[in-house]
């Protein structure tokens, strides 16, 4: 026996230049939940042990972290992993151990796939979760007539086949879709051909203030507008690194071209900030915690330089929660047959379908929210609405997936004092 002790593996993406570094807060946030649910003896009368490295959000690097762990003693039950190109490559390639694999930074449309991928769950929501949400809102303010503007990356591309989707079941139409490398000029001026009005905008922030300047100077903003963007960049990202990144547009123009534009995004941090979760926490306790023990690493934390991942923070502790709580169950059927959990080997199928479904089957009040798998072990989440207004980031409302239910603020302001429609109205004079 290994005294008691169940071992997992990690992957987390820390150092790199290229894509997300998420790991950087994320493993503190899991070694804080590794804390808790041993402190609480979730696992009865077993520690959970966490043994990790780093991918630098490199699918090769990556797949060498996680052969590095199988082949090396002791044995793991399970693998944590973070962004999207990682949890790719490791997922595909775990269900030959009966690895189950919790991914905690992975956004990526194309996970969604239980043939590619049929051990792989995620506490991360996948980009997909933000599309029932604009379709909501356009048909409350009856947009009807769309365009879309991406920048064609992998998760952008998987995303806008989902809207395309959903707006084909809703009747809303959508003109015309302009993608883009880097440079957005083209893109922009193709939107006025087709007199587009209502966008949704698929980038990542350094290539949305590109759009932003583009946007200015072509003048597809202001009260005929309505802009939709993604809601995970900085607060004032539209303010940020225009020099830096040769951005031909004054802090003024960027703000005027941001005005009232609206972003949808999912929800991290579970909104009532005092109501109990699971840990016992609530996600200001965790906030709070976070931030000592990212102080204490030498991590700056004010308003513009938290470290990569600190919003997704409570996705990584509340997988280690997940994991625990479908492992006690596992181990409980398991007695009842006799049987043990540390009795599991890369090759015993049964055992790991016993952990498959307990972790399918598993639900809780986590520090992001109720945890719950959809039954392609995507996360199931609220997605929250924000609109720009006098250049500051208001709540708009917030919008229920599951039950199709838009939680409305009425907060909302158009420029020019009324809804603006999909398209030239003529008027007939008669
Ligand atoms: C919201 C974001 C930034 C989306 O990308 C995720 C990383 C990834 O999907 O690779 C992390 N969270």
């Amino acid at each position: 026996g290994n005294n008691n002790v169940l071992h997992i593996g990690g992957i987390f993406p820390i150092g790199g230049k290229g894509g997300w570094q998420g790991g950087q807060a994320c493993e503190p946030a899991v070694r804080l939940a590794l804390e808790d649910v041993n402190k609480n003896n979730i696992l009865s009368g077993y520690q959970l042990k966490l043994h990790w490295n780093d991918s630098e959000c490199d699918p090769g690097l990556g797949a060498s972290v996680m052969y590095d762990l199988l082949y090396n003693k002791p044995q793991k039950l399970m693998l944590l992993a973070g962004c999207s190109t990682v949890c790719t490559t490791v997922a595909e390639a775990a269900k030959m151990w009966n690895l189950v694999v919790l991914c905690y930074g992975a956004s990526s449309p194309a996970l969604s796939d239980r043939n590619r991928f049929p051990t792989l769950f995620r506490t991360h929501p996948s980009a997909t979760v933000h599309s029932p949400t604009r379709i909501t809102l356009m048909k409350k303010f009856e947009w009807y007539r769309i365009a879309i503007i991406q920048q064609t990356e992998e998760v952008f591309i998987s995303t806008v086949e989902d809207i395309e989707d959903r707006c084909k079941e809703n009747g809303i139409e959508i003109i015309t879709r302009q993608s883009f490398l880097s440079d957005p000029t083209d893109a922009v001026k193709n939107l006025r051909r087709h007199d587009a009005r209502i966008i949704v905008g698929l980038f990542y922030v350094v290539a949305a203030r590109k759009v932003l300047c583009e946007m200015y100077k072509q003048q597809l903003y202001g009260k005929a507008y309505v802009w939709f963007f993604i809601g995970w960049y900085e607060d004032n990202w539209f303010e940020l690194n225009l020099d830096k990144e040769g951005i031909k547009c004054t802090r003024e123009q960027m703000r005027i071209a941001a005005e009232g534009h609206i972003t949808t995004e999912a929800l991290m941090w579970n909104q009532n900030i005092n109501q109990k979760t699971i840990s016992g926490m609530t996600s200001e306790d965790f906030r709070k915690k976070l931030e000592r023990v990212l102080q204490d690493e030498g991590h700056a934390i004010d308003k513009h330089l938290y470290p990569e991942g600190y919003q997704e923070a409570p996705l990584a502790y509340d997988a280690v929660w997940a994991v625990a709580l479908a492992f006690n169950k596992t181990m409980s059927i398991l007695e009842k047959q006799g049987k043990s959990i540390t009795s599991f080997n890369y090759n015993n199928k049964e055992i790991a379908d016993h952990i498959y479904s307990a972790i399918n089957s598993t639900q809780f009040l986590g520090i992001s929210g109720w945890v719950a798998f959809s039954s392609q072990g995507d996360r199931i989440a609220l997605t929250q609405i924000e609109q720009v207004i006098d250049g500051k980031y208001v709540k708009l409302g917030y919008y229920d997936t599951q039950f199709d239910n838009l939680t409305w603020l009425g907060k909302e302001r158009w420029i020019g004092g009324k809804i603006p429609q999909d398209r030239t109205v003529i008027r007939r004079v008669l």
